[in-house]
């Protein structure tokens, strides 16, 4: 396998990988031809002890596309976000069942190393939380701990920074802290910081909530000029943002189970962002997009 994330050996650049034949699906109509898979999760679960949040979770995500997961409040969208990088294992009692493959390899595989599974797969989250120290630092932090040093470390920095779009409006005070930006400055330096060790997946938690509309319209920007580099996967409590940015939407929703009266996350239904907001094919999806919901 071209790409495996066996061990501490780390390819800079995180592509190509495997060949895979494309879906066939109708012609011409964007994005219905597929990039490569990235990730294939077949039968997910995740427990957090005895607790069910999620089932039987299966779908594909594509390179190079925005991938969003919306549903109601407690449906398990966020639990799926961190199982595609092994987050949950950070939360006592977490545990998922199933198969969520990247580009061919289970990431819960005994052999698999997390921590080379999330320098693959970055995470940017609701409230953006940079380090407490310098606006370089916060950039530098991933790439040092790689042992990417001086002039190197300048140039990835400054590339960074640029691609997340806030180089120009931070390149004067590098040495400022990163907790003197702005929020939407503050998101867009954790955006920097997540892509400064070359992921290929950037995951992001409600990237926007916390933002003012002005900020959260700049990350959307920001996200669409950045996936040609990166599959993005996004949760998001906003059906606008989704419709806005996203090529392909899952849907969740909750039942609840007789026996011990609490709720459990499902997937009612997958499929391209058009789709899923014009013409869903399940009821359930139709009444949480129509807001016609609970
Ligand atoms: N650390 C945890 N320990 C135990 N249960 C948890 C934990 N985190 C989440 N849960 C439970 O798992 C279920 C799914 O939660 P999750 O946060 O993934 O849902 P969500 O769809 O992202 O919700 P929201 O939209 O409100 O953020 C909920 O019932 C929640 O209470």
């Amino acid at each position: 396998m071209a790409d495996q994330i066996v061990g501490t050996e780390r390819p800079r650049v995180a592509t190509p990988h495997r060949l895979v034949v494309p879906r066939e699906e109708p012609a011409g109509e964007s994005p219905a031809v597929r990039g490569e898979t990235v990730f294939d999760l077949r039968d997910v679960n995740v427990f957090y002890g005895a607790f069910k949040a999620v089932r039987d979770v299966s779908f594909e995500v594509a390179e190079h596309e925005i991938t969003a997961l919306i549903g109601p409040s407690g449906c398990g969208k966020s639990t799926l976000l961190r199982s595609l990088n092994r987050m949950n294992d950070l939360i006592p009692g977490a545990r998922v069942e199933g198969t969520v493959a990247y580009h061919g390899e289970n990431i819960y595989d005994a052999e698999i190393d997390p921590v080379e599974v999330r320098r693959r797969i970055g995470m940017v989250f609701q409230k953006p939380n940079p380090f407490p120290k310098s606006i370089f630092d916060n950039v530098a932090f991933g790439p040092r701990l790689n042992g990417v040093r001086g002039s190197t470390l300048d140039d990835v920095v400054e590339q960074a920074l640029r691609n997340a779009a806030l180089w120009d409006e931070v390149k004067a005070k590098l040495k400022q802290s990163g907790l003197s930006l702005s929020g939407g400055q503050q998101q867009r330096l954790c955006i920097a910081r997540a892509i400064a060790v070359e992921p290929e997946v950037v995951l992001m938690d409600e990237p926007c909530s916390a933002l003012d509309p002005i900020a959260t319209a700049r990350i959307e920007d920001l996200m669409q000029q950045i996936k040609d580099k990166y599959t993005i996967v996004i949760v998001t409590h906003n059906m606008q943002q989704a419709a806005r940015i996203s090529d392909r939407t899952a849907f969740f929703s909750t039942e609840v189970n007789p026996e011990s009266d609490t709720r459990t996350g499902l997937l009612v239904e997958f499929d391209e962002t058009s789709q899923i907001f014009s013409n869903p094919n399940d009821e359930r999806t139709e009444n949480y997009v129509t807001g016609r919901f609970g």
